[in-house]
């Protein structure tokens, strides 16, 4: 059964001056998943994500809520969504619960709506006994916490999150991504950024990888590494690689790709061809000496390896 479309981001184009960050980007958000923007730094996850929010302007391109534009209908627009900004954005002076009244309140909710709205979020963000608390008595995490918790207390159709786990403590970002999962267990649809591949792992339903301003990946985590299980990645560390040519490598059966390093050599090979004899052979015919060697079958940090040519983190 198709999902129901919630957004549709058409060829969106964005420039800063005369550096195009957003070069045409095209999908869709579809009601009930949990779909993760991944990428390197720079890659134009911040910028598509403030477009969605509607805090930045694009220059190609539309956003479509519900198949409609979300031009001239911003208000509206943003009543309908839940938005966790990077940086925490709470009252120091507040407790949790005042905060949480208030951020809900600019939603409209008032009365009794508002009382079951604060107790519903604060229970998510597993924070009901410290309600009464100033939030500069709370730790890093659990500003976190609250800080999600007053994104969706109005219970929005759909959640955005820039980096909602960024530097905290493994116990609140376990919370997190336990929350973000009941939230979609309650219906919201939730669209997020992150840096981390084992949330991806955890909570994702779908994948799209991005890197300078374009999509170049997209899938479920499982159809994402099937398309490239059929490869190996042998990571050698080594000295004297300085007479060693990646031609050289591309000689032996079954190597797809090779990047020669000072102390490395990485190596990405078809499964099916039993190569690892002819490439120790080879570099000991280069006067390389191999000092360890690994290897890895795909998982989605080699298939975003192979398709960034970066590491998520550096
Ligand atoms: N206000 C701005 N003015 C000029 N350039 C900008 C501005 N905001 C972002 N950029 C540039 O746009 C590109 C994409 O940035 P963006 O923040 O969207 O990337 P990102 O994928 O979110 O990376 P990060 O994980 O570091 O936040 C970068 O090259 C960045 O330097």
């Amino acid at each position: 059964m198709k999902m129901e479309t919630i957004l549709t981001v058409k060829n969106l184009s964005k420039r800063f001056k005369e550096k195009e960050v957003l070069k045409g980007l095209d999908f869709t958000v579809d009601a009930g998943e949990i779909l993760c923007l991944l990428g390197p730094n720079g890659a134009g996850k911040s910028t598509t994500i403030n477009i969605l929010t509607g805090v930045l302007g694009h220059d190609g391109g539309e956003v479509l809520y519900h198949g409609q534009s979300i031009r001239g209908r911003l208000r509206a627009y943003r009543q309908r969504l839940g938005v966790v900004p990077q940086d925490i954005a709470l009252y120091e002076e507040l407790t949790a619960e005042r905060n949480l009244r208030f951020f809900a309140g600019l939603y409209g909710l008032r009365g009794r709506e508002l009382d079951r709205a604060t107790d519903e979020a604060l229970a998510l963000a597993g924070l009901e006994d410290r309600r009464r608390d100033v939030i500069k008595t709370f730790s890093g995490g659990m500003k976190r916490r609250l800080n999600i918790a007053c994104a969706i207390a109005h219970r929005p159709e759909l959640v955005i999150m820039d980096e909602p786990t960024v530097g905290i403590d493994p116990q609140s970002r376990n919370h997190i991504l336990e929350s973000i999962r009941t939230l979609r267990g309650q219906g919201m649809t939730v669209l997020y950024t992150t840096h981390y591949m084992e949330e991806v792992e955890a909570i994702s339903s779908r994948i799209i990888i991005m890197d300078h301003g374009q999509i170049i990946a997209e899938g479920t985590k499982e159809s994402l590494k099937q398309a490239y299980e059929d490869q190996r990645r042998y990571t050698l560390t080594v000295e004297g690689a300085e007479g060693l040519q990646a031609s050289d490598l591309y000689r032996v059966e079954g190597i797809v790709s090779a990047q020669i390093g000072e102390h490395a050599v990485e190596i990405t090979s078809l499964r099916g061809v039993a190569n690892l004899d002819r490439i120790i052979a080879l570099l000991y015919e280069k006067g390389v000496e191999i000092q360890n060697i690994t290897s890895e079958e795909a998982s989605l940090e080699t298939v975003f390896l192979k398709l960034t040519g970066r590491t998520l983190r550096d």
